[in-house]
């Protein structure tokens, strides 16, 4: 509960701060108003006091024996006496706000008027001898409340004593006639002795009064103005507080604030008694506060409080305080608030979570939120009955754009990945950055797994679209593992791990594509941790081969090219098929001293052929992205060539479609550089990476090498066939070799040949086969026309 006090004392503040008042004016004003009124009560009070008795005494004088004594003149002039009192009282009363204004010495003066009046008063009622001498005590008194300087009471008492001296020695010298009194001789007026001492006793006791009462009234002026100062002190603190302080009615209606309340919500004193506090608190948080103060009113305490007010341009302030319950004047309840803007912190709280929670770079959930997102989201499916469905994505080859453009174009490049990947899903959903190019996807209320594969299909397809940063042009994909909840495993992480490891599959096949999760990918998993590891040793232990593949021209049926491919010679594995090792050879950055070794033992292997005397062809060798952005790729392949005696024409390098088209700009680039060497271009796996007919005029290269996906049913798919033809047919229109790959029966061959492709590789050529069976391969094949259709070699 508040000290009453301290709420009188504020809430006089805001009052008159509405009034318009100045404070010392008001302090003043209100003061003296509260004298007077004081005064005037008492005088009313005493008045009614003494008619009272005047006709108590008047009628018991008049039915006793002795009838009334007064004669008909001084009666008559009693009552005008009484009367002239009761009228002036009356018209101070009335008007006595307005007199003080205009007079300062109205108080003086009325002091004056009074003692005239009672002595007059007192001679009409029995001179010396009447009883209403007191009343020049009581006058005196007044004086003490009404002056502010004891001299003024001095002066009062002074007068009251003189007045009441001109008044006995006028009775003396029978100026005035004696008034008849009973029981009291008419002799003692003249009694000069009994005058003196009756005067000397009336001026003691009225200098007593004037002492006592100027010493207490000053007294009591001092102590309450003590009790005012401290009052303003408090005032004074409470506005200078750096909190928000304020009181309000039950309804709500503002009784006080403080500056700090002004300044932070932007309402001024005037427009608070136009609102209630109600108000100005957000609408959601209305009901509560509500409560909160039906609590504090009946008497419970409660802990501090926090709430959002919104100031009146409409900034949201969060304040967090404590609400007590007082009194006012009227002991009405009054609810007092004293409350911090913690506006600020809770921003800066907020920041912190977001960046304890979330992804920077993204603004998406971290993995922290994620695995939190993933817990709720499975105990709703548990209640609900439903399926969560968890996609792991990662991004192919985006280390490539970032090592070759820079971090901030990959930054760029991941935000926009973000944004499009939660375009594709619900707002229940949730979409999370937990790595470097690592997303993850929470599909929550899943009834169908339909539902899941058109999700990973809508992401694959979003993605697809090139993005536009800066002046680049780029081209990603994504692979996407998928796990289901509960039918994949009950534990987050578990679901989480198995994700992965169907993300990771989903990279083995081929990238750009998505795969739920089977526990036969368990042993993938694991085979791809043993690759992992003796991987950084195969190079250094010898562990590699190179298999070679011959590109032959449909019409003369002449080997164009062999095609190195590598081969891992795995001591406990055997023999592993780089579509195993290459993406993780990419994701170890073991691809760039692999890549070299390859491409030199391959030049140098064709130089041998030709200092063996057979026919001159080209090797062909795999380049990955990660090569393709190797800064030093042209001294590498220039070393090499200068190394091994091999001519550049001599060495045909492929590069796969969705490496060029990640990065067309920079492509160009390096591709014009390599042609400038005199190297022979391929672009293969084509058809499979959105290159355009405009993009493939910009890039300097020799062959468009059709993917095998589009050949294998080129006979019976309408689509493939279509595809290849127009393939075939772009190329011929921009002068480029069409080579098609895989090529194993008759049946493709002939649709190829009718379709003007220039080459084919594939099993119906030959397999694979290490270079120590080529020469003979080649030496058989010497001047052949026809195919050597079905040639198995050890690889096949
Ligand atoms: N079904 C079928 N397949 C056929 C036929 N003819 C050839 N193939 C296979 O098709 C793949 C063609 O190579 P690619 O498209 O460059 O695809 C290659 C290439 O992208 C990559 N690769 C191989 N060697 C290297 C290398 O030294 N460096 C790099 N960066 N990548 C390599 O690994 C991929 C897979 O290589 P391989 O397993 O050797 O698989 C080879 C080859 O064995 C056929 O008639 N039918």
């Amino acid at each position: 509960m508040v000290n009453s006090n301290w709420f009188n004392a504020l809430s006089k503040r805001l009052w008159q701060v509405r009034d318009g008042l100045k404070t010392a004016d008001y302090e003043q004003h209100e003061e003296l108003q509260a004298r007077i009124s004081l005064v005037v009560k008492t005088r009313w009070f005493l008045l009614a006091l003494i008619a009272a008795y005047c006709l108590f005494a008047g009628s018991s004088y008049y039915f006793s024996r002795f009838g009334l004594f007064l004669s008909r003149s001084q009666t008559f002039f009693l009552f005008g006496t009484v009367a002239s009192v009761i009228g002036y009282n009356f018209l101070l009363h009335t008007y006595h706000r307005r007199l003080c204004c205009c007079y300062r010495l109205v108080n003086l003066l009325q002091i004056l008027l009074d003692l005239v009046l009672v002595t007059v008063l007192i001679h009409l009622s029995g001179g010396a001898s009447s009883w209403f001498w007191p009343v020049y005590l009581i006058i005196t008194i007044e004086a003490a409340f009404l002056s502010e300087h004891k001299r003024d009471v001095w002066l009062v008492g002074v007068c009251g004593g003189l007045l009441y001296g001109a008044l006995l020695t006028a009775e003396k010298l029978q100026l005035v006639p004696n008034v008849r009194m009973p029981f009291v001789d008419s002799a003692i007026h003249r009694d000069g002795l009994y005058l003196l001492l009756i005067w000397l006793w009336v001026t003691l006791l009225n200098a007593a009064v004037s002492f006592i009462g100027s010493y207490f009234v000053g007294a009591l002026r001092r102590e309450s103005s003590a009790v005012k100062e401290s009052e303003e002190r408090l005032v004074n603190f409470l506005d200078t507080a750096n909190d928000l302080i304020l009181t309000v009615n039950a309804e709500g209606r503002f009784l006080y604030v403080n500056d700090a309340w002004q300044k932070t919500l932007g309402y001024t004193l005037e427009e608070t008694g136009t609102i209630s506090f109600f108000d100005i608190i957000r609408p959601d948080c209305r009901e509560q506060c509500s409560i909160e103060i039906a609590r504090v009113l009946a008497g419970d305490t409660l802990s501090p409080l926090e709430s959002v007010l919104v100031a009146k341009n409409g900034r949201e302030v969060v304040v967090e305080g404590n609400l007590t319950c007082g009194f006012d004047d009227g002991n009405s309840q009054v609810i007092w608030g004293i409350c911090r803007d913690i506006t600020e912190r809770k921003q800066a709280e907020e920041q912190l979570y977001r960046l304890a929670h979330h992804d920077i770079l993204t603004e998406l959930p971290n993995r922290i939120l994620f695995l939190d997102r993933l817990q709720q989201a499975k105990a709703l499916a548990n209640r609900y009955r439903h399926q969560l469905a968890i996609l792991f994505l990662d991004l192919d080859r985006f280390k490539i754009i970032n090592d070759t453009l820079g971090h901030p174009v990959g930054d760029k490049l991941l935000q926009k990945v973000a944004q499009r990947i939660a375009g594709c899903v619900r707002e229940v959903d949730t979409v999370a950055r937990i790595g470097g190019d690592e997303f993850t996807v929470i599909l929550v209320n899943i009834d169908n797994i339909d539902d899941v594969k058109r999700v990973a299909q809508k992401i694959l397809h979003s993605l697809s679209v090139p993005f536009n940063i800066d002046t680049y042009e780029l081209f990603i994909t994504t692979s996407i593992g998928i796990a289901l909840y509960p039918s994949d495993g009950e534990n987050i992480d578990t679901l989480v791990k198995k994700a992965d490891i169907a993300m990771y599959y989903a990279k083995g096949e081929g990238r750009n594509n998505f795969q739920f999760y089977t526990p036969q990918m368990d042993a993938n998993a694991d085979k791809r941790l043993l690759l992992e590891t003796s991987l950084r040793k195969a190079l250094d232990q010898h562990e590699f081969r190179i298999y070679y593949q011959p590109k032959v021209d449909i019409v003369s049926k002449q080997i164009t090219a062999m095609e190195a491919l590598l081969r891992w010679a795995h001591p406990t594995l055997g023999l592993v098929s780089p579509a195993e090792f290459i993406p993780l050879a990419e994701e170890t950055g073991l691809i760039i001293p692999i890549g070299e070794w390859v491409l030199r033992a391959a030049c140098i292997q064709n130089k041998e052929w030709q200092k063996q005397g057979l026919p001159r062809m080209r090797v062909a060798v795999n380049l990955s992205g990660y090569q393709f952005q190797q800064r030093n790729l042209l001294e590498m392949i220039r070393g090499i060539l200068e190394e091994s005696g091999l001519e550049a024409e001599l060495l045909e390098l492929e590069i796969t479609e969705s490496v060029i088209m990640q990065n067309p700009d920079f492509a160009v680039s390096v591709l014009n550089e390599l042609k400038d060497l005199g190297i022979h271009i391929s672009i293969d796996d084509f058809g499979t990476g959105y290159s355009s007919l405009a993009h493939l005029k910009r890039f300097s290269i020799n062959t468009l090498k059709i993917d095998k996906s589009f050949v294998r049913d080129v006979e019976v798919n309408s689509a493939d066939a279509a595809i290849t033809t127009a393939i075939i047919a772009m190329g011929n229109s921009l002068n480029l070799k069409v080579i098609a790959e895989g090529v194993e029966t008759e049946g493709q061959l002939n649709f190829l040949s009718e379709n003007n492709c220039d080459e084919v590789q594939g099993f119906l050529v030959s397999t694979p086969m290490p270079a120590g069976e080529v020469a003979a391969f080649l030496r058989e094949r010497c001047g052949a026309d026809s195919w050597p259709i079905g040639r198995e070699t050890a690889d096949g």
